[in-house]
């Protein structure tokens, strides 16, 4: 294989992943979103640059950090050691003294050819279960030309490719990363357009016509047939309600869509909001009643819509 240097902002690879997308999969996790989720379980794709991350039950508050930390970027406090993210300029000096494993680094630039090699390591187990490789974030559609070029090697060694994506990207960006992938998780987190526009990051800008763009890419990439199946996390006081999933249903339809996975809210990303010193607003939120859930996946499948629930 030629070496393909393209470079993106990678935060995570896992493999064995049984949830995003058909059968066995490993997924690829690009840093960087345009929406900030506030009930976001992977808080530690959001920005765009790399970050320090101190696991607070893992460190044993011993000091060491601090002492070689070139820029005096940590402090102690008596809510443990604080980061001032600013100063950091991601040396690793701390994360390499801490032998307790408590210091992480999140995102690091990596190559086309560099991540090849660990998304292909599972090829027999995705032969067996029609399994493969998918792309996360994150928001990758803000890295088109490194996942383009991903899952244009993915498609040489055979792999199907799948792509988790919620949809706020230009239609050039968009097609860059659908172009060689066979499913596409396009996340529906609301279809009110002021609703959108409070978990689109940045100015009004970036706000207005923000969902309008949103749905311009499930028709285009439904109109040239491309396998969309829809994603709906359901998130408690902002989509949880029999309206939501009816939009939802009524938007699939008009596009032919098939399938509706439903993700009901869970917290396993908690702990990464206080590593990083993010404020978490969904800390004490109940989780979805199962009773509620099945509730939406009768009225998702009474309209003749496969439902699954997944997470
Ligand atoms: C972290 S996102 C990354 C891909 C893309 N940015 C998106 O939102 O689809 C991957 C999936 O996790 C879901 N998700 C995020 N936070 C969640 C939470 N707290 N509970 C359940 N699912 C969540 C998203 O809705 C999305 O389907
Ligand atoms: S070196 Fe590790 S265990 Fe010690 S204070 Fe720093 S983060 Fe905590
Ligand atoms: S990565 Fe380097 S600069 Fe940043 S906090 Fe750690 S030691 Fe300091
Ligand atoms: S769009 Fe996805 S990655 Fe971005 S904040 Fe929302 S859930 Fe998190």
């Amino acid at each position: 294989m030629n070496k393909n240097e393209t470079t993106g902002m990678v935060f995570n690879i896992e493999r064995y992943r049984i949830h995003d997308g058909t059968g066995i999969r490993t997924a690829l996790f690009l840093k960087g979103c345009n929406l900030v989720c506030p009930w976001c379980c992977n808080p530690e794709s959001q920005h765009g640059t790399g970050e320090v991350a101190i696991h607070k039950n893992l460190c044993r508050e011993c000091g060491s950090c601090i002492g070689v930390c070139p820029q005096k970027a940590i402090s102690p406090s008596v809510r443990g050691n604080v980061i001032d993210r600013q100063a950091c300029i991601l040396c690793g000096a701390c994360k390499e003294k801490c032998t307790y494993g408590a210091i992480e680094i999140y995102g690091e630039q990596k190559t086309v050819s560099e991540v090849m090699e660990p998304l292909t390591k599972d090829m027999a187990f995705f032969m067996r279960s029609q399994g493969g490789v998918t792309v996360s974030g994150g928001e990758p559609t803000l890295q088109a030309d490194f996942v383009n070029a991903v899952m244009r090697e993915c498609k040489n060694e055979c792999l199907y490719t799948a792509l988790e994506t919620c949809g706020l990207a230009t239609w050039e960006n968009m097609w860059k990363c659908c172009e060689y992938c066979d499913e596409i998780l396009f996340d529906i987190k609301t279809l009110i357009p002021q609703q959108f526009a409070e978990i689109v990051a940045g100015g009004i800008d970036m706000k207005a016509n923000a969902l309008e763009m949103v749905k311009n890419n499930v028709r285009e990439l439904c109109r040239l047939g491309k396998k969309v199946v829809f994603r709906c996390v359901i998130i408690p006081g902002f989509n949880d309600n029999a309206e939501h999933i009816a939009r939802v249903v009524a938007f699939a339809k008009e596009n032919g869509v098939k399938q509706i996975d439903l993700l009901p809210f869970h917290q396993y990303g908690k702990h990464k909001y206080a590593s990083l010193g993010m404020d978490y607003r969904y800390r004490d939120e109940q989780a979805i009643k199962d009773e509620e859930v099945e509730g939406f996946v009768r009225q998702i499948e009474e309209n003749g819509i496969l439902c699954t629930i997944g997470g």
